[in-house]
């Protein structure tokens, strides 16, 4: 289980606001985070990565404490052991598919679990490839893949799908629903796709204002008017 607890006033486009987040993740579960832009989606997770600091709270992952502001604890980055998986592939462009995936090996760590994610991941006929001909979508396998080279336990993405097509945005929640079963992950997806909020997840926390407004089944938190009126809107977009 993951227990989350942050505050930190942010600057928002309207000045700023308290982001204030509580909430509780059993291991093995999958999670959206939904809510409009600029609500603190990406900052609750540079929080819990240790990449930005709260102004007070606590982060608890299984028995390791990451963060907690009263005792002056801050596990570094790097001694977190979290997959990260952003919109932008942030791949090496000078190395081979394969290569950016050892890239994120420990040291001394077996080299074995490479070849098992390019199988998982289908990148086998790829593992020699530069990214510079991969589409977008096998970079984001390749992103994928080597989110999970150090085997975390806790998988956070970022909108990952969002610069996708929808056939290969279908693809790659198929994959992230793979890899999440396969190797128990606790999963915080960030998504405004409401479609992929409903397929990837039993669970959805609404953050609004800086809060957690609702915390539900995708029925519950996303009800159908909303549902309809992002149906609405992609139409009049396309
Ligand atoms: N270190 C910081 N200190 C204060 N405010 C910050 C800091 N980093 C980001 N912000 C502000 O916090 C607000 C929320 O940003 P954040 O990226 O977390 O939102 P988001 O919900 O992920 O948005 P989007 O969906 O557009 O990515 C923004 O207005 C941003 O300018």
């Amino acid at each position: 289980m993951i227990e989350i607890g942050l505050q930190k006033k942010l600057q928002g486009a309207a000045g700023t606001f308290q982001l204030s987040f509580d909430a509780k993740i059993e291991a093995g579960e999958l999670v959206t985070l939904y809510g409009a832009s600029g609500v603190g989606k990406t900052s609750i997770f540079r929080m819990i990565c240790g990449l930005l600091a709260p102004d007070a709270g606590r982060v608890q992952f299984e028995q390791e404490i990451w963060f907690d502001k009263a005792k002056k604890i801050h596990v570094k980055p790097q001694h977190r052991n979290i997959g990260m998986v952003f919109q932008d592939y942030s791949l090496f462009p000078n190395m081979n598919v394969r290569e950016n995936l050892a890239y994120a090996l420990e040291k001394n760590q077996s080299k074995e679990i490479i070849d098992e994610l390019l199988e998982l991941a289908e990148l086998g006929q790829l593992a020699d490839t530069k990214p510079n001909l991969l589409s977008g979508g096998q970079k984001q396998r390749v992103a994928l893949a080597r989110a999970l080279v150090r085997k975390p336990k806790l998988l956070l993405l970022d909108e990952p799908l969002s610069a996708l097509d929808l056939e290969m945005q279908s693809k790659m929640q198929d994959y992230i629903l793979k890899f999440h079963k396969e190797f128990n992950l606790t999963t915080i997806l960030i998504s405004h796709d409401l479609l992929e909020v409903a397929k990837m997840s039993k669970r959805v926390l609404l953050l609004e204002n800086g809060k957690i407004t609702q915390d539900g089944t995708p029925e519950e938190v996303l009800p159908m008017e909303r549902l309809m009126g992002f149906l609405k809107e992609t139409k009049h977009r396309n």
